[in-house]
């Protein structure tokens, strides 16, 4: 259907204005981008060895001002996400990043690193979180990005015990709404299909939507979704759970999406490196703490936190590998290192714990 002469006109007008506005926006990028050329020569005079480029707190500040700013009509998720990648690109020209986070392509993880650094950040694909920990400690890469609470693959406890040998800092967080979709393969006959491949968590997560979708299809655990998503290649009788990004990169249809039990379904996984990041004013800090197995030896951990009104996020024990008798606690909590109450809390932690190792300060995820 062709535009009436009134519709031509009035679009006519209007893309006009888009021009000019995006003729704007362009120079102003160009303006920004100036600055963090010349925020990095400041940088690089004013430090000797490694230099800074990336700046955890800072972003998390821009992002958050962003939204403050924010009057609509775009939301204020889409309107931090533009202006997390114009920082990208930002950065990028200061000095390109490289992250190492768990692959393969596809997968969760991959998402968080783009939505955490954006599109301009080098990420590679590794395939165990003990590798990207070692990528990042060995210096190959700028930073490592690993599942923590995954609802998803089931990995939490594997990225807490690489903290228990490692000096790596924790520099930031990111948290990813988890949606599964159904996909197939272009010789996929949807109406036969009889065998579905996905991680473990992922087919317990969408359990009842199988269940009421495809009740006698059988369900084939493999270790990633992605991987999910790779054995489809040819199989006409079977489907994939897997992130949208997987349909893309394997060339799938996806057939339903949103197919989660819960539709709040969330993930979180943070972002590792060696730098310890300043306050942004809104952080979260992760302790790793070891303790001999006593009578109340949680509560008596626990007390200093309540007594200066700290709020726990999180509280998870792992068995230690060294004492038979020791007992290993994560401990997240909102607050940074920094300011002086968390640092008189921690101090009464420590005289009652026999190792607190600070993981790390950071601002909490924004997006
Ligand atoms: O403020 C800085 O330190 C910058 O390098 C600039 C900038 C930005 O584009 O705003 C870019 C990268 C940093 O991670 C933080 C912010």
């Amino acid at each position: 259907m062709s535009d009436t002469h009134n519709e031509r006109e009035q679009l006519l007008a209007l893309r006009d204005r888009i021009d000019e506005i995006d003729a704007t926006i362009g120079k102003l990028i160009s303006e920004r981008a100036g600055c963090a050329q010349k925020v990095a020569e400041v940088k690089s005079a004013s430090t000797e060895g490694d230099v800074l480029f990336y700046r955890p707190e800072r972003e998390a500040q821009v992002l958050r001002k962003a939204m403050e700013r924010n009057e609509g009509p775009l939301s204020d998720e889409e309107m931090a996400r533009l202006f997390r990648e114009i920082m990208s690109a930002c950065l990028a020209l200061e000095r390109p990043i490289k992250v190492a986070y768990l692959g393969p392509e596809g997968t969760f993880t991959q998402q968080a690193a783009q939505k955490h650094f954006g599109a301009s950040a080098v990420a590679m694909p590794f395939s165990a979180i003990d590798e990207v920990f070692r990528e990042v400690e060995a210096g190959a890469v700028n930073y490592g990005v690993v599942p923590v609470e995954n609802s998803t693959e089931g990995v939490v406890s594997h990225t807490l015990d690489n903290f228990m040998n490692s000096n790596l800092k924790i520099c930031g967080e990111v948290e990813l709404r988890v949606h599964h979709n159904l996909m197939v393969s272009s010789v996929t006959d949807v109406k036969s299909i009889s065998r579905i491949y996905s991680h473990g968590q992922s087919l317990a997560q969408c359990r009842k939507w199988l269940d009421a979708h495809y009740p006698k299809a059988e369900r084939i655990a493999v270790s990633s979704n992605a991987e999910a998503a790779r054995r489809l290649k040819g199989e006409w009788n079977a489907a994939a759970i897997a992130p949208e990004k997987a349909a893309e990169l394997y060339d799938l249809q996806v057939v339903s999406e949103k197919i989660e039990d819960q539709p709040d379904n969330s993930t979180r996984f943070l972002i590792i490196g060696t730098q310890a990041v300043p306050a942004s004013g809104v952080d979260k800090t992760s302790l790793l703490i070891a303790m001999r197995n006593q009578p109340g030896a949680l509560h008596n951990l626990l007390a200093p936190f309540h007594a200066h009104d700290i709020d726990l996020t999180r509280v998870e024990t792992r068995p230690s590998r060294s004492g038979v008798w020791t007992y290993v606690f994560f401990v997240d909590f909102t607050g940074h290192v920094d300011d002086p109450v968390i640092r008189a809390t921690l101090d009464e932690v420590s005289a009652r714990v026999s190792d607190l190792k600070i993981l790390g300060s950071y601002p909490k995820a924004v997006l």
